[in-house]
């Protein structure tokens, strides 16, 4: 039972925070402030607040491969066995080399109806930073979903003019190697001809490794960001000095 529908709008929703108290997950519920999809450095404060970074991540992928093991790993550092079917975002501050990140991650059901994708996907693009695709090692039609899935997103951030998409895959069930169908090198080549990070994790088994995947998304946004921000490279200040002089030149002849 999904208990929300998140299609009417993106911002100001209702957002489950996650608490755990001793076995027992609860969920309680907050508005989430609007937020933009840029990272917000906070220059006209001090101390860490002064480098708050904001980072929206949505976690896609097939049925039942660990997308909301993987995040409430990240949450809680816990592994609980059996969720909720419940669509969420998630709002969680951690430190990272001294700064204060603000991840909103967004905890996305897989759907086939075709209409509701195109729609959704818009907005969860719109809104997203950084994208998690999980698979798992153990399930070959949800790799081939991840296949998809990177095709949609990049096609949708290219239709609104985003040049780079931060993207890392993760191939999840790692310690099921014994039923493996997904090799390590399909995953990793699948992520090198996309541009995209690879990682392999066991959402059962340890949290190191999921915590290295949100920190590897992390770099990536901060890059997409960096390089979108970056003045015109030296090769084309130079294009348009020799532009200049070569008008001047021809001006006075
Ligand atoms: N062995 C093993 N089982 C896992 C792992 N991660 C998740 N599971 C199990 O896989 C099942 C599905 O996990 P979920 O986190 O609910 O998967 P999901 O992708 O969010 O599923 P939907 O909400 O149906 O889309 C549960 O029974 C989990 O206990 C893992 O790393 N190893």
């Amino acid at each position: 039972m999904r208990s929300e529908r998140l299609g009417e709008g993106v911002f100001g929703l209702m957002v489950p925070e996650l608490f755990v108290t001793s076995s027992q997950m609860v969920l309680r519920h907050s508005i989430l402030k609007p937020t933009s999809t840029e990272f917000r450095n906070c220059s006209d404060m001090s101390g860490t607040a002064a480098l708050k970074v904001e980072a929206n991540v949505v976690v896609l992928g097939a049925d039942r491969v660990g997308k909301t093991a993987l995040t409430v790993r990240f949450l809680t550092r816990r592994f609980i066995g059996e969720y909720g079917d419940i669509e969420s975002i998630y709002s969680h501050n951690v430190i990272v080399d001294g700064r204060d990140i603000s991840f909103n991650i967004w905890d996305c059901p897989y759907s086939q109806d075709l209409s509701e994708v195109k729609c959704i996907q818009e907005k969860r693009t719109q809104w997203a930073d950084g994208f998690i695709l999980v698979y798992s090692i153990c399930d070959r039609a949800s790799f081939s979903i991840i296949r998809q899935q990177i095709q949609c997103i990049k096609g949708t951030k290219e239709y609104l003019g985003v040049e780079k998409v931060p993207i890392v895959i993760v191939g999840n069930k790692r310690d099921l190697h014994h039923r493996r169908t997904v090799s390590s090198e399909e995953g990793r080549l699948l992520a090198l001809s996309t541009d995209c990070e690879f990682y392999e994790v066991s959402a059962a088994e340890t949290y190191h490794g999921v915590l290295l995947v949100f920190h590897g998304l992390l770099e990536r946004i901060r890059d997409s960001r960096t390089s979108a921000k970056k003045p015109a490279g030296i090769k084309s200040i130079v294009k348009s000095m020799s532009a200049v002089f070569a008008r001047k030149r021809t001006d006075s002849v």
